[in-house]
């Protein structure tokens, strides 16, 4: 870490995790979070540009971004302290991993476990979409790759999606294809996004959606070059960051606050409904069948 520590470079965090920030090349100062025991382990990146007040923050945990419960925990560190930082104005999710937004929800973590760990993931499951969705600063997804169910949740939550022009990258809530159901609160934020009709047939069926035909359903708002994804995240930003803060902030939380609060009031039933569900042999014989699916196709 001693490498890391150079001159100017101030420890801004505690937790799981720490944020370190200091000063750098061009006056800016770029914020990197790392794990406090190993530095190498830590699995997103942050990098706030002092400067525009825009935080990048990369998702890199090898091999698909699964969303596991250390995962979550440790982007929804991150996030608070970055909406505590008054010298970040907006967030872009983005990926480190080749080819990936994120696959999902970890189904390991839904798999084989006992009650009280379904519980503890449900509830990291509820906190990382109550902190994104109800995020008082501006988010961007810039979705360089897969992008999968709960995956395509994180997208949906934010204020923008840019995703890379790639028909091999897919997008969408797929849950009834792995034989499970996406809660109601999954449903509102794609229903908010792409609208009634659309929404009942892509939960149905579970449907992922090629860039464009994203862009067709509104599911992504922008679909540019792979290596544009990052750049116009950016200048998508700046427009945002143009509009008075507190007038834009207001019109965000009325558009969503009414979605947040139906989980506020019923979190311990939703944590419940879903150990119950999730326990049930027909379901763990599903999700079984699933990732057998998805090593054997592998071979
Ligand atoms: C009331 C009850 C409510 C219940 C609601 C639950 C809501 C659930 C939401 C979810 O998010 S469920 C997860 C849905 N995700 C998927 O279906 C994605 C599955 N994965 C893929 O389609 C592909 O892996 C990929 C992401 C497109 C990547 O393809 P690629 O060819 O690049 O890699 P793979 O060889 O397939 O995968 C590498 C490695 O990773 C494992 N893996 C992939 N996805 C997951 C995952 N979501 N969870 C855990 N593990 C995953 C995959 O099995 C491979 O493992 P190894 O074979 O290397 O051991």
């Amino acid at each position: 870490m001693a490498a890391v520590l150079r001159r100017g470079v101030k420890l801004i965090s505690s937790g799981s995790s720490q944020l370190l920030s200091g000063g750098c090349k061009h006056g800016r100062t770029s914020t990197l979070c790392i794990s406090s025991s190993r530095p190498s382990s830590s699995k997103i990146n942050v990098e706030l540009d002092s400067s525009t007040g825009i935080a990048v923050m990369r998702f890199q945990n090898p091999l698909v971004n699964s969303l596991n419960l250390d995962f979550l925990t440790e982007i929804c560190i991150s996030l608070e302290k970055l909406e505590l930082d008054k010298s970040c104005r907006g967030v872009i999710l983005t990926s480190a991993q080749p080819k990936i937004f994120s696959a999902g929800l970890d189904i390991l973590e839904m798999y084989g476990k006992n009650p009280e760990h379904y519980a503890a993931f449900w509830k990291s499951v509820q906190e990382i979409w109550l902190k994104l969705y109800g995020y008082s600063k501006i988010t961007i997804a810039a979705i360089n790759g897969s992008s999968p169910a709960g995956g395509c949740l994180i997208a949906l939550t934010a204020d923008y999606r840019i995703m890379a022009d790639n028909p091999r990258y897919t997008i969408g809530l797929n849950e009834t294809q792995l034989g499970i159901v996406a809660p109601f609160w999954f449903k509102d934020t794609m229903l908010n996004t792409v609208g009634h009709r659309t929404a009942e047939l892509s939960l149905q069926f579970g449907l992922m959606y090629t860039p464009s035909d994203a862009l067709k359903i509104n599911l992504v708002d922008l679909v540019v070059p792979e290596e544009q994804v990052l750049s116009t995240a950016t200048e998508t930003m700046t427009k945002f960051l143009a509009i008075p803060g507190h007038a834009r902030e207001i019109s965000k939380s009325m558009m969503r606050k009414p979605v947040v609060d139906r989980l506020l009031s019923c979190r311990d039933a939703d944590i419940k409904n879903f150990v119950s569900f999730i326990s049930k042999d027909s379901i763990q014989k599903s999700l079984g069948q699933y990732l057998s699916m998805l090593k054997q196709k592998k071979s």
